[in-house]
Formats: C-alpha cells, sequence, structure tokens
C-alpha cells in the first residue's frame, strides 16, 4: 500500500526560478493496484517517483507504504520497500558484475549482507528458472557480464530483479522508452507478467498512451505537479489514446512530445 497525502514541492522557492512540481497531490494505491501515470513534459511525473524514493525531500505533506510513514526516513531505509526500472537501461543493473551477480545482489538488498553470501547452487538453480521465464536465454549466461547485453535484456533483468524481493511499491520510470518498438513490446508483455504474477502494487509513468491504457487498473493524468483526470477500473478499460488526446488538448500550455502524440 502506497499513500501520498497532500505532497508538495517547490524548487527554488521564492527566486525568480520558482517552480511548483508538485501541489497538494494525493493518491492511494491498495495492495496490487496497478496505476499509470502520464502527463505533458514538466508535469511532475519524475518529481512523484523521487518523492517517493527519497531522492528528493518534499516541502509538506505525507508519504506512507505499509501504513507507516516514511516522510522523515533517508532514501537508503526506504530502499527495502520499493523496487525500481529507470528509463535508462544502464541504470538498474552493474554492467561489470555477472548475471548472477546482479541477480544475488538483488536478492540480499536491503538485508545489509555481502555479495559473497548471494551464491550457492540452490539459488543458481532459483536464478536459472526466474531467467527462463524471461524466454531471452538469459539462463545459459549466469556468468556472463551485464555490461554486455542488449538494452532491452538489461531492462528485463532490471525488471526481475526489481520484482524478486517482492517489494511494497515497484516503481516503473518510463522503462520501455529507450528500446525499440519490438523490445519494448516484449519488455511490456513481461512488466504484465511479472507484476500480474506477483500481485505487486506498482507506480508506472510513461510517455506512451497506448502503453498506459493497455497496463494497468487505474491511470491518472497529472499537469502542473497536480492530478487532473483520473480512471478508474472500469473507466479504463473503455478509454481510448483519442480520449486521452482530447484530454490533452484542453489543457492550456500542456506540452506533449511526438511519442506521446504517436501514442
Ligand atoms: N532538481 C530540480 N531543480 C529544479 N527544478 C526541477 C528539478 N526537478 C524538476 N524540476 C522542475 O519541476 C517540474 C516537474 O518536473 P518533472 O521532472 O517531475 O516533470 P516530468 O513530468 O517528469 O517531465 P518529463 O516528462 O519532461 O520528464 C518541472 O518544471 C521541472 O523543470
Amino acid at each position: 500500500m502506497l499513500e501520498l497525502q497532500n505532497i508538495s514541492k517547490t524548487f527554488f522557492p521564492g527566486t525568480v526560478n520558482e517552480r511548483r512540481a508538485l501541489v497538494n497531490l494525493s493518491l492511494r494505491l491498495e495492495k496490487g493496484d496497478f496505476v499509470t501515470v502520464i502527463g505533458s513534459n514538466g508535469a511532475g511525473k519524475s518529481t512523484v517517483l523521487n518523492a517517493i524514493t527519497g531522492r528528493l525531500k518534499i516541502d509538506s505533506g505525507d508519504i506512507l507504504i505499509d501504513n507507516v510513514s516514511v516522510r522523515r526516513w533517508p532514501d537508503y531505509k526506504r530502499a527495502r520497500f520499493y523496487g525500481r526500472v529507470f528509463q535508462d537501461p544502464m541504470a538498474g543493473t552493474a554492467p561489470d558484475l555477472t548475471i548472477e551477480q546482479n541477480l544475488a545482489l538483488a536478492l540480499q538488498r536491503g538485508k545489509g549482507r555481502g555479495l559473497a553470501l548471494g551464491l550457492n547452487s540452490k539459488r543458481r538453480a532459483f536464478f536459472k528458472e526466474e531467467l527462463e521465464a524471461l524466454g531471452l536465454g538469459l539462463e545459459n549466461r549466469l556468468s556472463a557480464r551485464v555490461g554486455l547485453l542488449s538494452g532491452g535484456q538489461r531492462q528485463a533483468l532490471s525488471l526481475l530483479m526489481a520484482g524478486f524481493t517482492q517489494p511494497s511499491i515497484l516503481l516503473l520510470d518510463e522503462h520501455t522508452a529507450a528500446l525499440d518498438p519490438q523490445r519494448a513490446a516484449h519488455v511490456t508483455q513481461l512488466t504484465e507478467r511479472i507484476v500480474g504474477e506477483s500481485g505487486l502494487t506498482t507506480l508506472m509513468v510513461t510517455h506512451n498512451m497506448e502503453q498506459a491504457i493497455a497496463l494497468g487498473n487505474r491511470l491518472i493524468m497529472l499537469h502542473e505537479g497536480q492530478i487532473i483526470h483520473q480512471l478508474e477500473a472500469e473507466e479504463k478499460k473503455k478509454a481510448t489514446v483519442e480520449d486521452l488526446l482530447e484530454r490533452f488538448a484542453n489543457i492550456k500550455g500542456a506540452v506533449l512530445s511526438d511519442k506521446q502524440m504517436l501514442g
């Protein structure tokens, strides 16, 4: 469960560069909710994710994970509650470590143990099984350096790692945006499967409206740091890319990227 209670964040307050990135934003995700987040450039999407992880301190409001307020917790203390997959395939994995070392690290995450403790035959068998399910042949490359993998393979691995520890909340930060259409489609499918199988509570930022409609059970649209439109289960099922584009067209000052315009 994740709850954002009236969170606000202003950059450079009181200066000519003042920018209100989040304005009294409230959102509650029940266990198993999968919420897709869309919004124009500068709407506050990344700021929301950074506020949840503690990378950014909010000015006011509160953030609860599993009913515990984490607002005053430093980012390292929050790390065991969430998994995050970034847009940049290079960001979520360690390129100089092997596939199995990366997986072992993910498994140890938040437990304060060393890498050496992470590998034994039982674990290797588990890793192989998990990798096999990705359908990319990575189960035969356990000792390959992750830096040698393609962007799509790394994103699939990041996703697997993020879901490994059954985090209270999974944060997906435009995680398919840097991939070519075919790989993006594969990682989108994997997302659906991994989230679905584990029933992970998920918040996914995307610029792709088709993906925002296809995945998840709820959708929110952000603009100028506020939620300006929400679609719940049944409404979301009926929504179309055209509906969303029309909403954007009616927002004064909303700037959509080419990717968003193309769906
Ligand atoms: N570290 C920062 N310092 C100053 N201003 C910032 C900072 N981070 C974000 N902002 C501003 O806060 C607002 C929200 O930014 P944010 O990155 O959350 O938007 P976004 O919805 O993720 O946009 P995009 O789709 O372009 O990535 C923007 O006006 C942005 O310029």
